[in-house]
């Protein structure tokens, strides 16, 4: 049984975030485990409401985890704050954690802040430089090289910039761009593309969190980043191919279609 843990803000409509998260490990037959850092109180409409863990109260949850059911990898999602990255940060180092996610979650997709402003380069000098791989979205890509995306050349642009004060893997991912959904993946100076056609779905609700949780499953199985992102590509398609149509916003995917 492969486990992982998933570092992750609360969603109570259950689309995005731990929920998220803990629905795409089970579908792979998968153990989770959350270390909650922060509730929200949303749905597929807005954010309305958001309260942190303490650091004391995620490093006791850190502790919990890594002391007793080592985790085979570890995906990370909202940290909302300065002091919870710190501590964060310091935890999985203490502990050697491997095969480690980090989705650079910033703003929701509704448009709600999800990690404060003076958070930004501690996310960008204490946790990502423990990161396999990095995926942010074209905002978040934007926030981190500084360059303003357009279209996919940009893409190209930004992902140089950010590799330069990071070595490992770089995900772009395309759910903002207008016409297509490709996805840029940078590392040792090179660039893939992993090509999609958008889906004619608005009920996007919770993709990123998927898509990395996804990523962190395949790695603990063994395959390699390249490999990972293929398999969690498709396994995100499906996801919004056999769509819910749930709530009056934003609806979540259907996670459980391949089960
Ligand atoms: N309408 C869509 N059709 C196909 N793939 C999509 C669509 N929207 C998002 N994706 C994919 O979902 C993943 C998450 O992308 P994105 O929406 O950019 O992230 P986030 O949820 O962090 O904003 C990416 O792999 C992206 O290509
Ligand atoms: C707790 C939490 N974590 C992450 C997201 C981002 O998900 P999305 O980009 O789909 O809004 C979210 N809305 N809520």
């Amino acid at each position: 049984m492969r486990k992982i843990l998933a570092i992750a803000g609360s969603d109570c409509s259950g689309g995005a975030g731990i929920q998220a998260d803990l629905k795409t490990i089970t579908s792979h037959k998968m153990y989770g485990m959350s270390v909650i850092t922060a509730l929200t109180a949303q749905n597929t409409t807005g954010v309305f409401g958001v309260m942190e863990s303490t650091p004391d109260f995620a490093a006791k949850q850190l502790d919990a985890v890594f002391s007793d059911i080592y985790p085979d990898a570890v995906k990370i999602g909202m940290v909302s704050s300065k002091t919870l990255i710190e501590v964060i940060a310091e935890k999985l180092a203490e502990y050697k954690a491997k095969n480690i996610v980090l989705d650079p979650v910033m703003i929701s997709t509704s448009g709600s802040k999800l990690l404060n402003d003076d958070a930004i380069e501690t996310l960008k000098y204490k946790l990502m430089p423990l990161a396999d791989i990095i995926t942010p979205n074209i905002p978040e890509a934007e926030c981190l090289s500084g360059i303003k995306i357009k279209n996919k050349q940009d893409m190209e642009e930004a992902a140089l910039k950010i590799s330069k004060n990071f070595p490992g893997h770089i995900l772009i991912k395309g759910g903002h761009l207008e016409d297509s959904s490709d996805d840029l993946l940078f590392h040792d100076g090179m660039f893939s593309w992993y090509n999609h056609e958008k889906i004619k779905n608005t009920n996007t609700h919770g993709t990123g969190c998927t898509l990395s949780s996804a990523i962190a499953c395949s790695l603990a199985d063994g395959f390699t980043v390249a490999e990972s992102i293929f398999n969690a590509k498709n396994y995100l398609t499906g996801a919004l191919n056999y769509n819910l149509n749930l709530g009056k916003g934003r609806g979540p995917l259907n996670h459980c279609w391949n089960i």
